[in-house]
């Protein structure tokens, strides 16, 4: 059968019927994408709400330090637990919780530093809770402080990326954990740096030391806090060895005025609201892990790699000199000073009685001319330097330091026991290893048959 001729009636209908059927299906298409639309909408703000509330850490509020966290080894355990969350709060109370009983709970500020990394690591060793405290800047080689970071981790201990200036961020740290210590060793350090940045040390090592007390008085318990200060309070003190009874009213550099200035603080904030207070004097303390600012560590560096030394000699042509001292005995002097000090007597901010305040050299009772520094590490890497015998500069440095530690020996029995050469070797031996370095080194069997007692 033939179909039917088209008449214009049936051709109307029938372009209306295609038009109705196009309508629908663009409808149905905006339905859909308009569905579509609204999913990934709500996908994206549920992960907005995510990232605001996770990520930058609460502790960082330095935009300097924002892309390290990128670069960080750590980086993804730092976005899905530094943000104040559970995640967080777990690791900050696991970190911080004691092995052994009656342990310490001590909040360790400059854990990824020099003396920091070392405290913190035989802290958790003997079985004390240690919660690290550190903001990354990068006063030196920031690499270096994540390399300290991931040992840590590997003992345990978490470290929150923060500034000491942040009070929000530690009033946070001390409702979470009732910390019986602090370690306080965040600082800006270096003595000569002082006048280059100024601020730098106003800014931490009076403001930031200023913040963290105010922090500690209010909380409840207030800890004990054990805080490093410096052999360079003693400035142009010509009395020898330097006695804690010695004046410290001449400091030479910033830096020296600034550690000088803690120590008056803390008499204020142990005398107002009984917090109990123990500040250490370090003198030039070095070791493996140390520090790139410090002249032995830029002295090998340098030396290894043929660039001149700057040695300096006094006005009157003498020879510079330090009471270097190791930094495992550094380690044992803040722990045993961490062990023999006295809870704080206050609670709330107030004040319920008096409290313990102490000043401690931890020295090596042994000077040792700059020039006869390089010599041992010549010996060490195998390589003459080329030095330069210059007056000191007038940058804050001190002609000659030397600790009498009797007071720190009969309070808390320390005793350096690691004389120069032998401290040099094992820093020597970190630093070639640390940075792959083929050298002429000494080797371990030739240090091993020198100290067959290092071998055992
Ligand atoms: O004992 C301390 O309290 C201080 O010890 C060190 O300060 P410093 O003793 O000056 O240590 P270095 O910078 O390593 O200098 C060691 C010696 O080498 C000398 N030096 C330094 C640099 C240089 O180019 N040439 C040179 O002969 C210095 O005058 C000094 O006698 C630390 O850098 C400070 O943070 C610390 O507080």
């Amino acid at each position: 059968m033939a179909s039917p001729p088209h008449t214009s009636k049936t051709l109307k209908l029938e372009r209306y019927n295609s038009y109705l059927r196009r309508l629908h299906s663009t409808k149905v298409l905006n339905a859909s994408s308009k569905l579509i639309f609204r999913v990934t909408l709500l996908i994206a703000l549920v992960l907005i709400l995510f990232f605001t509330l996770n990520y930058p850490p609460l502790s960082d509020k330095n935009p300097n330090h924002a892309h390290l966290h990128h670069h960080s080894f750590l980086s993804a355990a730092l976005f899905t637990s530094s943000a104040g969350g559970d995640a967080w709060e777990k690791q900050v109370r696991h970190s911080s919780t004691p092995k052994k009983p009656n342990g310490l709970s001590v909040l360790v500020t400059g854990a990824a530093g020099f003396v920091g990394s070392h405290c913190s690591i035989a802290l958790k060793k003997r079985g004390d809770g240690v919660l690290g405290l550190d903001n990354f800047n990068s006063y030196y080689d920031p690499s270096l402080k994540r390399a300290r970071q991931k040992l840590l981790l590997k003992n345990q201990v978490f470290i929150v990326e923060g500034d000491l200036n942040d009070a929000s961020l530690l009033t946070k740290l001390f409702d979470v954990v009732p910390f019986t210590h602090i370690l306080h060793l965040a600082a800006q350090a270096g003595v000569r740096y002082a006048m280059q940045n100024p601020q730098s040390y106003v800014s931490s090592n009076i403001a930031g030391f200023i913040n963290l007390l105010e922090v500690a008085k209010t909380a409840n318990p207030q800890p004990a806090i054990v805080w490093a200060s410096s052999s360079s309070v003693y400035g142009l003190n010509t009395q020898v060895p330097f006695s804690e009874l010695d004046r410290t009213d001449q400091p030479a550099s910033l830096y020296a005025a600034t550690k000088k200035a803690g120590e008056e603080i803390a008499h204020t904030y142990n005398h107002i609201y009984g917090l109990s207070l123990t500040g250490l004097r370090f003198f030039t303390v070095y070791g493996p892990w140390g520090r790139p600012d410090m002249a032995y560590f830029f002295f090998t560096k340098d030396i290894l790699q043929g660039k001149p030394i700057d040695v300096y000699q006094t006005q009157d042509k003498k020879q510079v000199a330090r009471d270097f001292t190791y930094i495992d005995d550094v380690v044992k002097g803040c722990l045993g000073a961490l062990d023999t000090a006295e809870k704080s007597t206050g609670s709330g901010g107030k004040k319920k009685g008096p409290a313990q305040l102490r000043v401690y050299n931890l020295g090596n009772t042994s000077p040792v001319p700059v020039g006869n520094l390089v010599s041992i590490l010549e010996g060490l890497l195998r390589t003459k330097a080329r030095k330069h015998v210059i007056k000191m500069p007038r940058n804050g440095d001190v002609p000659y330091t030397h600790a009498n530690v009797t007071l720190a020996y009969r309070d808390f029995g320390y005793k350096p026991t690691t004389d120069l050469a032998t401290g040099l070797r094992k820093f020597v031996k970190w630093y070639v290893d640390y940075y792959g370095i083929q050298t002429r080194v000494k080797k371990d069997s030739d240090i091993n048959s020198e100290h067959p007692e290092e071998s055992a």
